[in-house]
C-alpha cells in the first residue's frame, strides 16, 4: 500500500473532510434559511439560488468519489441519445440494490451540469437527515411516506410545483435541465424483501425477478402523468459494478476505488400508456428487461451499447478545496490558540466538539447501510 493510500485512511483525514462537509453544510443551511423572504417576491429567483447552494453541498461528496477514491464510472448508451442527456427533463428510473447508488447517480448528474436542479421520489425519514435532509427540503425535494393514501395529496402537488421550474435554469452554464429520480422497487433489495415481493408477483401471475425487488407502479404513473408536457423522456438505468464490487460511503471516504458501469436506455415520454393498468403493466415489463440486462451482465461483466466515459468536470473539486481551505484556516488558527492558551478545558471542548462531529457524520453514513435498511416491504410490518 502506498503512502497516499494509508493516508486516505486515517482517521485525521476522515476528521478533516467530516468536519468540512458538516461545517459547509450548516453554513449552506443559514444561508439556504436567508431566502426564506425571497419565496413570495421572487420564486425562481430563491430556486435559482438555492440549487447553485444545493450544487455547493452534493458536490462535495461528488468530489469524494471521483477525485478522493479515484472512481471511475463508465456509461452504456446509444451516442444518439446521449446528445440529448443534460438537455431535456428527464424521469429517471433506476435500481435500488447498492449503498452509494444516490452518489454514482450524482456523479452521472455533474457530468451532464444537472446536479444542482435534479430532484428524487425520497421517503420522508430521509428529511430529517441534518445537513443534507435540510438542503433538499429547500430545493423542493418530493418525499413520502410511502403510504399512497397519505400521500397521494401532497405528492401530486409537488410535482406539479417541479412543472415551472425556469427555463435557462443556469444563467452562464449549458444546462437547461433537471432529472426527476424514481427507485420503483421502493426500498433497497435485500434477500428477505426479494423473497416476499416475488410472492405478491406470484400472486399477481407475474414473471419472477431474479436482481430487483417487484416494482410499485403507483408512483411511477403519477409521476408521468403530471410531467407530461414537462418531461420528454424516461431513461431506464441499470446500475452495477464490475467485479462483483459492494460499495459502501465509508470504502470512498477510506479511498477505495469501485467501478460503476450504468447502462442508460431512453425512452420517449408520448410511448408511455396513460391508463394505470396498461403503464403498470409496461412498468413490470421494463422491470423484466433490466432484470435481463442484470443476468447478462452478472454473466459477461458488461451492459449492451456502446461504452463512453463523460468527461468529469473540474468544478466540484474546485468548490471542494474551496470549502476545505475556507474551514481548515480558522481551525487551524483556533487550534494554535489553544494549544498556547493550554487551558485544559477549552482542549477538552475542542476534542469533544471534533468527536462530535465524526459522530455525527458516521452516523449519516450509517444511514446509507443496507443493513439498516427499513422493514418496508417486509410482511407484519410494513414499514
Ligand atoms: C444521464 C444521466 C443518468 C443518470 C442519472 C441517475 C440518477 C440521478 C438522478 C437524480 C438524482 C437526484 C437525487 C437523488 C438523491 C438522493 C436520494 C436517494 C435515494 C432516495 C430514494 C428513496 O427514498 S426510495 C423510497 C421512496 N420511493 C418510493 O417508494 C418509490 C416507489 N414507490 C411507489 O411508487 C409507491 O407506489 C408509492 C410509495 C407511491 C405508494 O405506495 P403504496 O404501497 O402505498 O401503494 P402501491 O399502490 O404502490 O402499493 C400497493 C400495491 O403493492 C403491492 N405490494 C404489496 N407488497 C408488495 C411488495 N413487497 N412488493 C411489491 N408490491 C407489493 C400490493 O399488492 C398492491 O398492489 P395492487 O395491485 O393491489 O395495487
Ligand atoms: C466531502 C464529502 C463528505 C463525506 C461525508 C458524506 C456524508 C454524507 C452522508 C450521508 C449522505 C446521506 C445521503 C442519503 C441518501 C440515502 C439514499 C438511500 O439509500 O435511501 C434509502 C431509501 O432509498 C430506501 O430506504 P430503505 O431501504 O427502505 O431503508
Amino acid at each position: 500500500m502506498g503512502l497516499v493510500q494509508w493516508l486516505k485512511g486515517q482517521l485525521l483525514c476522515h476528521l478533516v473532510i467530516c468536519y468540512g462537509f458538516f461545517v459547509s453544510g450548516l453554513l449552506i443551511n443559514l444561508l439556504q434559511i436567508c431566502t426564506l423572504p425571497l419565496w413570495p417576491i421572487n420564486k425562481q429567483l430563491a430556486r435559482r439560488i438555492n440549487c447553485k447552494l444545493g450544487y455547493s453541498l452534493t458536490s462535495q461528496s461528488v468530489a469524494l468519489l471521483e477525485w478522493w477514491s479515484g472512481t471511475e464510472v463508465t456509461l452504456y448508451t446509444d451516442p444518439e441519445n446521449y446528445r440529448l442527456y443534460g438537455k431535456e427533463n428527464a424521469i429517471v428510473v433506476l435500481n435500488h440494490n447498492f449503498e452509494i447508488d444516490f452518489l454514482c447517480g450524482w456523479t452521472f448528474c455533474d457530468r451532464f451540469g444537472v446536479l444542482g436542479a435534479s430532484k428524487c421520489l425520497a421517503k420522508k425519514e430521509l428529511s430529517y437527515l441534518p445537513v443534507i435532509g435540510w438542503m433538499w427540503y429547500f430545493l423542493e425535494m418530493v418525499f413520502i411516506k410511502r403510504k399512497w393514501e397519505e400521500d397521494k395529496r401532497n405528492f401530486v402537488q409537488s410535482l406539479q410545483n417541479l412543472r415551472d421550474y425556469p427555463e435557462n435554469f443556469w444563467v452562464s452554464h449549458q444546462s437547461t435541465s433537471q432529472l426527476f429520480l424514481l427507485h420503483c422497487e421502493g426500498t433497497r433489495f435485500t434477500e428477505e424483501k426479494h423473497r416476499v415481493s416475488m410472492e405478491v408477483a406470484e400472486k399477481k401471475s407475474l414473471p419472477k425477478l431474479k436482481h430487483h425487488l417487484l416494482p410499485r407502479t403507483k408512483g411511477f404513473w403519477v409521476a408521468v402523468q403530471n410531467l407530461r408536457g414537462t418531461v420528454a423522456a424516461v431513461y431506464c438505468c441499470t446500475l452495477n459494478f464490475r467485479n462483483n464490487e459492494t460499495p459502501t460511503l465509508l470504502g470512498v471516504l477510506n479511498g477505495e476505488k469501485y467501478h460503476p458501469d450504468l447502462y442508460v436506455r431512453r425512452i420517449p415520454l408520448e410511448s408511455i400508456p396513460e391508463d394505470e393498468a396498461e403503464c403498470s403493466a409496461w412498468l413490470h415489463k421494463l422491470y423484466q428487461e433490466k432484470d435481463k440486462f442484470q443476468e447478462d451482465y452478472s454473466q459477461t461483466g458488461c451492459f449492451p451499447g456502446p461504452k463512453v466515459t463523460p468527461p468529469c468536470r473540474p468544478w466540484a473539486l474546485i468548490n471542494w478545496l474551496g470549502w476545505t481551505c475556507l474551514l481548515l484556516y480558522p481551525l487551524c488558527l483556533l487550534l494554535v490558540q489553544l494549544v498556547n492558551s493550554g487551558s485544559i478545558l477549552s482542549i477538552l471542548a475542542t476534542v469533544a466538539f471534533c468527536a462530535a462531529v465524526s459522530v455525527g457524520v458516521r452516523w449519516m453514513i450509517g444511514q446509507t447501510e443496507i443493513k439498516r435498511s427499513s422493514s418496508y416491504g417486509v410482511p407484519l410490518n410494513n414499514k
